[in-house]
């Protein structure tokens, strides 16, 4: 057990726009070391959430501590600490890569000769060296991605903030960026991010918040969330025709917890093989049958009654 101070911690944080509460009343803490995602859909709060922990945004109400500093009092400071990573690239398109760390490292009053050796540095860790000397506007998405992690470490932050990370970037480039953000908590760079993404968070978490309408619906480890609020296997049956709420109905005999999306059944059972058995008993004939693991995704269905990306 440690007793050290998490480095982050918010209790009761609220955040109003007018009269829409878009943060509600939120308990976090993050300790040193670990990658704490916050999971939940578009509009959920997270952004919100990650701007008052960058310290851009004030909480309207409730307590935020940041490295044990008040983001309001202490913004330059604890941002002098803090890497971030905004949603949307905000990269200088007129400067080549290599001059967008070194033009960022000189806002934290990082000495030329040290932020272009850092520079270095990090284009060698984001595999981008040997765009160094290119302007930004070619590179692609993922390559924009990673320059933008590259330039939220040249401060050498202890907390990396990073709201979804990969939105919008092929699997292959996602890949990539996660590799990265794996070896940066190997680093023991306590990692900060939001996604909408179940297996961007599955991958990188070792703890979440599910967050729905500006409020934690749960909190764990992808394993024990998946664990308290699904079963081990999942079910997905296809059949044929324009609804498939009739065959959910006839699934109910079964016992299991059934949920109808537009185009497919989920059934949440044990063991996936026996179901389908059922399923073929009760002289249902699925054209699609799909059994695999239950996964954050039928967490979030479970605590909401909705997917996560509609
Ligand atoms: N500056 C603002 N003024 C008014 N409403 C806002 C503002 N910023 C966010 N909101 C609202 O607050 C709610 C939460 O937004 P937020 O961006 O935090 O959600 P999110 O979970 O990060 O979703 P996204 O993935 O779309 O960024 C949304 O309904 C959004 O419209």
């Amino acid at each position: 057990m440690t007793t050290a101070q998490p480095l982050i911690q918010a209790r009761g944080l609220v955040k109003r726009f007018g009269g829409f509460t878009a943060v509600d009343a939120i308990d976090v803490a993050v300790p040193a070391g670990e990658a704490f995602g916050f999971l939940g859909p578009n509009g959920a709060g997270k952004s919100s959430t990650m701007r008052m922990i960058g310290c851009v945004s004030p909480p309207s109400e409730g307590e935020l501590r940041i490295l044990g500093m008040d983001p309001v009092r202490d913004g330059p400071a604890i941002r002098a600490r803090l890497g971030v990573c905004p949603q949307l690239d905000t990269l200088d398109p007129e400067l080549t890569v290599r001059e967008n760390l070194i033009t960022y490292a000189r806002y934290f009053g990082i000495a030329r000769r040290v932020a272009r050796l850092r520079a270095t540095e990090l284009l060698d860790f984001v595999q981008l060296s040997e765009r160094a000397d290119s302007k930004v506007e070619p590179l692609s998405g993922g390559m924009k991605r990673r320059l933008t992690i590259a330039r939220a470490l040249v401060n050498e932050p202890e907390i990396v903030l990073l709201d979804e990370p990969t939105t919008g970037l092929d699997p292959q480039a996602r890949h990539l960026v996660w590799e990265r953000l794996f070896q940066l908590k190997q680093q023991g760079v306590t990692l900060v991010l939001t996604t909408h993404y179940m297996d961007e968070a599955e991958q990188l978490c070792d703890r979440l918040v599910v967050m729905d309408g500006g409020r934690i619906v749960a909190e764990g480890s992808p394993r024990v969330l998946i664990e308290q609020h699904s079963t081990r296997e999942v079910v997905e049956l296809r059949f044929a025709g324009e609804s498939q709420e009739p065959f959910a109905s006839k699934l109910d005999q079964l016992g299991e917890r059934v949920e109808v999306l537009p185009d497919r059944i989920l059934l949440y059972v044990p063991d996936g093989d026996s179901a389908v058995a059922e399923v073929t008993a009760l002289g249902l004939h699925p054209i699609n049958v799909l059994v695999r693991r239950s996964g954050l995704e039928d967490v979030f269905l479970h605590l909401t009654g909705r997917t996560l990306i509609d």
